[in-house]
């Protein structure tokens, strides 16, 4: 079924980056264009992503909780990524997971930005 497109404010929303390379990074920037609150849990991380909140470390099964609005799974590992989408969906959190369009319960689109006009694309 094709996904709906929904606009949600961000502002002060607590996101949950797992991952701390290219991917997290990317998704970490467009996020905070828009207010979200970024947190990076990863067992490495580049040096742009060090100007958020980090942490260096594994991912652990209590992160993935309620205190977050939404969590981007965006390490390299398939199989830690699958696993942090399925504790997202027990605990019904929306998830992204980078590497798999079926897990995700999310996506991002394309986005064009003129001041307060946004254009998404799928
Ligand atoms: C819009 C944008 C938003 C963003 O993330 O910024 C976006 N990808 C962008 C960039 C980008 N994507 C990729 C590269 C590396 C290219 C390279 O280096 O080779 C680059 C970098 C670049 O192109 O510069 C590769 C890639 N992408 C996905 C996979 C996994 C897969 O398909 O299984 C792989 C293969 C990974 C691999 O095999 O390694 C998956 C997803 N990417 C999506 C969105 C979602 C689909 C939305 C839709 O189609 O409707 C979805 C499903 C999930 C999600 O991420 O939400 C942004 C467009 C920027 C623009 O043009 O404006
Ligand atoms: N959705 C997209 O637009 C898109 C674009 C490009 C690549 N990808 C996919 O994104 C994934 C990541 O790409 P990248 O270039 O950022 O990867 P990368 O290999 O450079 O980095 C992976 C990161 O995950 C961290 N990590 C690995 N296992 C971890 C764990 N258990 N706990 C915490 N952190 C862990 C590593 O320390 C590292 O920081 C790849 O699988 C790639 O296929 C998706």
């Amino acid at each position: 079924m094709s996904y709906f497109s929904l606009m949600i404010d961000l502002d002060q929303k607590q996101v949950l980056i797992i991952g701390g390379q290219k991917t997290a990074l990317r998704k970490a920037h467009q996020l905070k264009q828009f207010g979200a609150d970024i947190h990076i849990i990863s067992e490495t991380i580049c040096d742009q992503l060090r100007s958020y909140p980090y942490e260096i470390r594994s991912v652990k099964p209590s992160d993935i909780c309620s205190r977050y609005d939404l969590i981007i799974a965006a390490t390299n590992q398939r199989e830690v990524n699958a696993w942090i989408a399925q504790m997202c969906k027990q605990e019904r959190i929306l998830v992204n997971v980078v590497d798999d369009p079926a897990l995700c319960t999310f996506i991002f689109p394309a986005i064009l930005k003129q001041d307060d006009v946004i254009v998404g694309i799928s």
